[in-house]
């Protein structure tokens, strides 16, 4: 059965619905088949990792992205629910430094596809929350960026004032400050 793919505000990140076999015992749901997950768009090769991490509310991580080895990433909101955030950093895209939120929730079980190319983090909306990505590049500390939650060129509107970050998350750097670094990944 093919993935059903469902756009968002940009046209190479896709949310994809998942089946969810419910009955008294709980539910089922195939989580991943390979050769469903090929020809994403922008897809730059298989998966290769796959993260898992748990947070408190109020907990933001990111935001994210590798250049290079830029990681494509699968999404899922495995327990509670998350406000969902991707920026294109692509220094040469039409829209370089827009941003979008979505609400990933294990209540409707999504994987969101995010193809290298964005920064991307996320905001714990539940008690607790669980999320399980899968990566088509390896983690590569001195590949990674940090963008700054609040840059205030990107004006990115968190349901959170005062969220609790990781110190290397505080001191991230503006959108600015990366491209003028050169981290920032061209469009392809
Ligand atoms: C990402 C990563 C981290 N680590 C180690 C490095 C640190 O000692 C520790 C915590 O790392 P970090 O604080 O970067 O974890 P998050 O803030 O959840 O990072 C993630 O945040 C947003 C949501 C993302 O989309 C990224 O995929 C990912 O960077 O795990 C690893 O060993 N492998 C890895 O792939």
């Amino acid at each position: 059965m093919p993935l059903q793919l469902l756009d968002t505000a940009f046209p190479d990140i896709k949310l994809i619905a998942l089946r969810q076999f419910a009955d008294e015992r709980g539910y089922f749901i195939e989580h991943f088949r390979a050769q469903q997950y090929q020809d994403l768009p922008g897809q730059n090769g298989a998966f290769v990792q796959d993260n898992f991490s748990h947070s408190k509310r109020d907990v933001l991580r990111g935001l994210h992205f590798q250049n290079p080895n830029g990681q494509g990433k699968l999404v899922r909101a495995v327990q509670g629910s998350v406000y969902d955030i991707t920026v294109d950093v692509r220094a040469d895209s039409p829209t370089f430094g827009q941003w979008q939120a979505l609400v990933l929730s294990s209540e409707e079980p999504r994987h969101l596809w995010i193809p290298p190319g964005y920064a991307h983090g996320f905001l714990v909306l539940s008690e607790q929350a669980l999320v399980e990505y899968k990566c088509t590049d390896y983690y590569t500390p001195q590949s990674e960026a940090c963008l700054r939650w609040n840059d205030p060129n990107l004006g990115i509107d968190w349901p959170c004032e005062a969220p609790l970050l990781s110190d290397k998350d505080r001191n991230g750097q503006t959108l600015k400050e990366l491209l003028e670094a050169g981290r920032c990944p061209a469009a392809n």
